[in-house]
């Protein structure tokens, strides 16, 4: 059972466990951290949360990059265009960008667990507040901020609305690298139940680690191939100058302990 450790040996197992970061992070706090273990009989129905209600326009879709982490499909969010409310949230929220994580093998790759269930990856879109905040930059640090819809992925059947992605990402091998990428709906990769997801308040998962997300960790899954997955991992964390280079895979944080806070479920 994770403990609620102190900050010192959560960054300890942070750096240990998680070559992706060789400096010890000092967490803000640090009893609200993600990624977690979602533990189904632990969860708290609350017939209160609503279905998702996003409204996403492709037009605002942008470029895809490699940011040496993972690589992010970016939106215009310089107006009400492409918007999440509903749900667990009373504010309207802004898409920014979206991104994923994964493994090197199909065993592992996810950032949340059900029940220490592992999926071989997970899709995050990131919106923040704009009922509060002007900027993402704001919202990153400030409360209720951000939210973050997480949707696992597992191997299967092929997914056609991905392959357009899929079939950028060659040119984004680097660290750094972008290219325009345009009229892309993310609404495609949501799953086609939207209304049962769990909910809980907790941290971005990559450095500034700021607890300022409303998790939204949708119980339903999408398929994609394993030969999609495996462009995935053909991405490299390094940039082209770099003389050894190394293949973006593993790119998730360990769990983090829940410290007493309550996962609620849309659906009982
Ligand atoms: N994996 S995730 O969904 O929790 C996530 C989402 C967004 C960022 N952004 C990090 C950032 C950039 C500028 C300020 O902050 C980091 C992590
Ligand atoms: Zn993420």
């Amino acid at each position: 059972e994770m403990d609620c450790v102190s900050r010192k040996e959560a960054a300890q197992r942070t750096m240990k466990l998680h070559p992706m970061w060789q400096q010890p992070i000092a967490v803000p706090g640090g009893h609200c951290q993600s990624p977690i273990d979602i533990v189904v009989r632990k969860s708290v129905f609350d017939s209160a949360l609503k279905p998702l209600a996003t409204d996403y326009d492709p037009e605002t879709c942008q470029q895809i990059w490699n940011n040496g982490y993972s690589f992010l499909v970016e939106y215009d969010d310089s107006a009400d265009k492409s918007t999440l409310k509903g749900g667990p949230l009373q504010d309207q929220f802004r898409l920014c960008q979206f991104h994923f994580h994964w493994g090197e093998s199909n065993a592992w790759g996810s950032e949340h667990t059900v029940d220490r269930r592992l999926f071989p990856a997970e899709l995050h879109l990131v919106h923040w507040n704009s009922d509060k905040y002007s900027l993402f930059e704001e919202a990153v640090s400030g409360d209720n901020g951000l939210a973050v819809i997480g949707v696992f992925l597992k191997v299967g059947k092929r997914h056609e609305g991905l392959q357009k992605l899929v079939d950028a990402l060659p040119a984004i091998r680097h660290k750094g690298s972008v290219v325009e990428f345009t009229r892309f709906d993310p609404a495609c990769l949501l799953p086609s139940n939207t209304e049962d997801y769990w909910t809980y308040h907790g941290s971005l998962t990559t450095p500034p680690l700021t607890e300022s997300v409303t998790w939204i960790v949708m119980k339903q899954h999408i398929e994609v191939s394993h030969d999609q997955l495996a462009v995935f991992r053909s991405l490299l964390f390094t940039s082209a100058e770099e003389e050894v280079q190394k293949s973006m895979v593993n790119n998730f944080r360990v769990q983090q302990p829940l410290c007493g806070r309550t996962v609620r479920s849309s659906f009982t």
